[in-house]
């Protein structure tokens, strides 16, 4: 279980009218899937950073299967975050992009290499493997980004507007893979305002408002 309790944080420039102090709480079992709604500015970015590691909280406990993430640094959490801005490396081709969630060094064995080469295949860009991002459309990056967190199966997965702009076909390529993650275990939180990917994906759904998260039906 993904128990977060009362996690508190402010910033400390925040235009008092404008951004409440946060105080995150839910509770999210392996396999599961909740999706987080709520308009630009919201705070879904700064929830995601509190859970990841990259923004530190005033307050609150987190844990996932009762171990305390707070303490650990954000690659110590067990956690994969994919970003609306894709987050490739630019310099190194596809391959190693994706090889890089597998093995830092990228001595990457034949069953790491068997699954790059199946797991393009699975969301449509197979024999890309040597292509630069730059040489890639901006759907096409945004799939090599979501299969590199995919590849990784880490327990955790957040993702941040992983699907916008895609099509049909490949989003629901890229849907089966993360229902496949969750049928591993891993429970996932969806920041999505689309219908599509939220009814496809979302066990749970909640809206952030005012600093805090509200279960919708
Ligand atoms: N470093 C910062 N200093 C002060 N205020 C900030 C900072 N970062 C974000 N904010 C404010 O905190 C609020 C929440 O921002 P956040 O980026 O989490 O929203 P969001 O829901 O992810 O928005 P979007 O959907 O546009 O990405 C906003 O009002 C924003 O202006």
């Amino acid at each position: 279980m993904l128990d977060c309790r009362d996690l508190t944080f402010h910033y400390e420039r925040a235009d008092p009218g404008e951004t409440p102090a946060f105080a995150f709480s839910f509770r999210l079992a392996p396999g599961e899937c909740l999706s987080v709604e709520g308009p630009s500015g919201c705070g879904k970015s700064t929830l995601l950073g509190l859970l990841a590691g990259f923004l530190e909280p005033e307050g609150g406990t987190l844990t996932w299967r009762g171990q305390d993430l707070l303490a650990r640094p954000p690659w110590e959490r067990g956690i994969t975050t994919v970003f609306q801005e894709h987050n490739l490396f630019d310099h190194l081709p596809v391959w190693a992009n994706l090889g890089l969630g597998l093995a830092p060094d990228l001595r990457l064995t034949a069953d790491q290499r068997r699954r790059i080469t199946e797991g393009l295949a699975e969301v449509g860009l197979a024999g890309l493997e040597a292509r630069l991002p730059g040489e890639l459309s901006g759907g096409q990056r945004q799939r090599v980004a979501l299969l590199r967190a995919l590849l990784r199966a880490s327990p955790l997965l957040l993702l941040d507007e992983p699907f916008t702009g895609l099509d049909e076909a490949t989003r629901e390529g890229l849907w089966a893979l993360v229902r496949r993650q969750q049928q591993a275990g891993a429970a996932v939180i969806l920041v999505s305002h689309d219908r599509d990917d939220i009814d496809a994906l979302a066990d749970r759904r909640c809206r952030l408002e005012a600093g805090r998260l509200k279960p919708l039906p």
